[in-house]
């Protein structure tokens, strides 16, 4: 057996997100342009749309509050785990992926809503390895809480020896379960909620949803934050365009832009990212 100390091999993340996917288009046109002699005045155009364009990402990255210790070995592990055989092993019961994970910029942004809100008992919805969920437990006081439900049995184990090294990780209970269920369940013990954050299957938003404002989970005044309400731009592209996914969240946006009950912003942050108020 040869053994090395060469790293896990670490896959780069596709793009998932409506400016990922454009600078990859724009990326094969610069290339595209090149390869077929374009004028110079039409050539130095495409080099500084792309160059617009990818260069927003990184300087995101750069000047944004850094992400703790705990993130960083959170968002590597994920990276370095083969999800695709996870699933085929029959390890997990979901096919996951690295690039569900929310990252830094995401999370420093909700780590700012908690401070923000001073939400103290938060329920989040789709917590995969957790990313999401530490950052936020980090802006909390040490008597708040996280209610976070996933139900792959997997992932919630991997999420929870991430958050056992971190100061902040008590702060968060994982129910193992589908999230319909676990809300359910919460709603007939009373349990209520300042800040939500919906970030599970896409085809369930509109039933999350409906639960929180319905069934007395969310309080009056709370928020709700709501992830990937852009669907990669298929939220606003032609319906033709959509996929499954796409038109659940096409349907949900329009579901919240409807409701009386609530004021909501949706902030092209990464791959879409609304936040809503109870009124
Ligand atoms: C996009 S990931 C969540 C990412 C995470 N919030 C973060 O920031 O890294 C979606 C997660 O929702 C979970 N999920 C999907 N359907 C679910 C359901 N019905 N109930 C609970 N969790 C579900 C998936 O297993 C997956 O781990």
């Amino acid at each position: 057996m040869t053994i090395t100390n060469e790293k896990p091999t670490q896959k780069t993340a596709r793009p998932v997100t409506p400016l990922g996917i454009l600078v990859e288009k724009l990326e094969g046109i610069v290339e595209q342009a090149k390869q077929e002699g374009v004028s110079e005045n039409l050539q130095s155009a495409i080099d500084a749309a792309f160059q617009l364009g990818s260069g927003l990402d990184p300087y995101l990255d750069q000047v944004t509050t850094s992400e703790s210790e705990a993130l960083a070995n959170l968002d590597r592990k994920t990276r370095e785990e083969d999800w695709s055989k996870c699933f085929s092993d029959g390890e997990t019961v979901r096919k996951l992926e690295q690039e569900m994970l929310s990252g830094h910029i995401e999370g420093q942004t909700l780590k700012m809503f908690v401070h923000m809100t001073k939400a103290k008992r938060i329920l989040e919805i789709g917590m995969f390895t957790g990313y999401s969920a530490l950052a936020m437990a980090e802006a909390l006081p040490e008597d708040g809480k996280i209610i976070a439900c996933e139900v792959d049995p997997y992932t919630a184990q991997f999420g929870r020896d991430c958050f056992d090294v971190s100061p902040h990780g008590n702060k968060i209970t994982i129910l193992v379960d589908p999230a319909l269920e676990s809300m359910k369940k919460l709603a007939s013990e009373g349990e209520t909620f300042q800040l939500a954050f919906i970030d599970a299957d896409k085809t369930g938003y509109k039933d999350y949803y409906r639960l929180l404002m319905d069934e007395g989970l969310l309080e009056s005044g709370g928020y709700i934050f709501v992830d990937n309400t852009l669907l990669q731009g298929q939220a606003y592209l032609p319906p033709q365009q959509r996929n499954e996914n796409g038109e659940a969240i096409a349907q949900f946006n329009q579901m919240i832009a409807d409701d009386p009950r609530v004021e909501q912003v949706l902030l092209p942050l990464r791959d879409g990212l609304t936040m809503i108020r109870k009124l």
